[in-house]
């Protein structure tokens, strides 16, 4: 794997709460008070909805049903230029090491960038990332082609956990429609072993190929279930490991140690739960084959140069962080929900999850030192209409606010008549009744509205679409931590309990419970006894 010279970010952002625009935004916020009301905002303003929706690449954006105005926009804006998120922006496109702590580059989206295109100010070392790109990518879509053709292979296992899961597994799953009849993908993360053998007992080993997917190859889940799948494929009589197994990881040396010799890499510029567009995305590639995966890379590098070029008014990524910055610091919502109306994006909300509770669940800012101000909201979500009938009761008469996120796709790809219609509706109807609610004398009836949603709306559910609306997340939630000054691309949090794993581990047989805690201790010991 190439590593490249590397430059850090020289100058500090401003942080957020040491900006003009701060109390500025509390002032406008309590001007506005409790007191602002969709319905009354809308009756007054005949432009509202041009004014605050628009269209980016592959993807329209309702987001005039949001508890702010003009003024609210405006001034989140001159927050983001204070913050320096322009600037913050293109040090992560051209290559700069914007990862402080771990000192690394984010380039993720070169992973989408077209073969030798040169960005303004890339940095020196980056075309010869975007080769390497290219080569590898061509390499892994020419082996999924492969596959493809192998009648003998009739289930692919994905073995990986959480960034090396989530985005292909959502993926694969939104692109059912693309995807070759006759060859069936699995997907293992959990190490609950209830996981693997219920997947290991519909297979036959001479028809099976295992992709083990592991940036690091450390992870305790991923090799436990790699080991366990390789012991198996041996007791079935499995001898060819080159033509079962391959590894998708920048840890060549630890896939050999594996025994793994059948390898396709990437880089320590590209994080966990950015990483669907590299060698990770291999599971997708094989169920959509090598040209819907392209366009796929095509819809999100579209996002890519609107994130880089559109005016900060009407950049859809800015627009959405600066609002999900609103929501949390300024009007004090904790969380946020995600309703697909679409079955397909029924991974979406763990996805999202993951890109940004991992992403923004930081307390401290780049320095290291504890921030006074609220990060990542907590996400949450199922398709509609599930969730119509489950927690939507307390969307529309909870005492919280939980603004929600629908996103619903124009065309389907089925012919049963008269769902596609029905979802649609709902939908809509979903996003009315929060912001008109319904006034009844009896309490229990009577819906107060004014509720936040923003509405995504997407034509059809294509691979090019796909990549745009993740590529407008990724960036989104980009925006919101260059606001908070967080470093976004590391994950230091998941590491104590990996520790303290390690070290229980070998207590629950031993039962030695010296020096833990009454409670662990006890829990601990219930565990072993009979
Ligand atoms: O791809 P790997 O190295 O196995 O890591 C899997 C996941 O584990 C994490 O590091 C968190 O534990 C995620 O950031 C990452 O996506």
């Amino acid at each position: 794997m190439g590593f490249r010279t590397i430059s850090t970010v020289t100058t500090m952002p401003t942080r957020c709460d040491q900006t003009v625009a701060w109390p500025l935004l509390h002032a406008h916020r309590s001007r506005l008070g409790d007191a602002f009301d969709l319905r009354t905002a809308f009756a007054s303003d005949p432009h509202r909805f041009d004014a605050l929706s628009q269209q980016a690449p592959l993807c329209f954006a309702d987001l005039s049903k949001n508890l702010w105005t003009a003024e609210t926009e405006t001034l989140l804006q001159r927050l983001a230029e204070e913050c320096g998120v322009p600037q913050q922006r293109d040090a992560m496109l051209r290559g700069a090491a914007i990862n402080q702590t771990e000192q690394r580059a984010v380039l993720h989206t070169l992973l989408r960038r077209p073969r030798g295109l040169a960005l303004p100010g890339d940095l020196p070392g980056v075309a010869a990332d975007l080769e390497r790109v290219h080569d590898t990518l061509d390499a892994m879509l020419a082996y999924a082609e492969r596959v493809r053709a192998d009648a003998a292979i009739t289930d692919v296992v994905h073995i990986g956990i959480g960034g090396s899961d989530l985005g292909p597994q959502m993926a694969v799953l939104a692109l059912e429609a693309q995807r070759a009849p006759g060859r069936r993908l699995h997907f293992v993360s959990n190490v609950d072993g209830h996981e693997l053998a219920a997947v290991l007992a519909g297979l036959q080993a001479q028809h099976t190929l295992f992709l083990i997917a592991s940036k690091t190859f450390t992870t305790v889940e991923t090799m436990t279930n790699a080991r366990s799948a390789l012991a198996w494929f041996q007791a079935q009589g499995g001898q060819d490991v080159a033509r079962h197994f391959a590894a998708l990881t920048t840890n060549i040396e630890g896939a050999a140690a594996l025994g793994i010799t059948t390898t396709f890499g990437f880089w320590d510029w590209v994080g966990g739960r950015y990483s669907l567009w590299s060698a990770i995305g291999l599971p997708l590639a094989i169920a959509i084959g090598a040209a819907a995966f392209r366009e796929m890379l095509a819809g999100a590098f579209a996002m890519d140069e609107h994130f880089r070029l559109a005016p900060l008014a009407r950049n859809l990524p800015v627009r959405l962080g600066l609002l999900d910055v609103w929501y949390r610091n300024f009007m004090g919502f904790g969380s946020r929900c995600i309703a697909p109306y679409h079955a397909g994006l029924r991974r979406l909300p763990a996805y999202l999850q993951q890109l940004e509770m991992e992403s923004n669940g930081k307390r401290v800012d780049m320095a290291g030192q504890p921030v006074p101000y609220s990060t990542a909201p907590v996400l949450w979500g199922e398709p509609g209409t599930n969730g119509q009938h489950a927690f939507f009761q307390m969307l529309h008469q909870g005492t919280d606010i939980v603004p929600l996120e629908i996103m619903a796709v124009r065309r389907a790809t089925h012919a049963l008549p008269g769902h596609h219609a029905q979802l649609l509706a709902n939908a809509l109807a979903q996003a009315q009744a929060l912001m008109l609610g319904r006034t009844q004398a009896d309490g229990h009836r009577h819906f107060p509205g004014n509720r936040p949603s923003t509405f995504l709306l997407l034509d059809a559910l294509t691979p090019g679409a796909l990549g745009a609306l993740v590529a407008l997340y990724e960036h989104r939630v980009f925006v919101s931590g260059a606001v908070w000054g967080i470093n976004s691309f590391d994950q230091w949090g998941v590491e104590l309990g990996k520790v303290l794993a390690r070290d229980l581990e070998p207590r629950l047989a031993s039962g030695d419970v010296a020096g833990l805690d009454p409670s662990t201790a006890g829990l601990l010991q219930r565990m072993r006894a009979a």
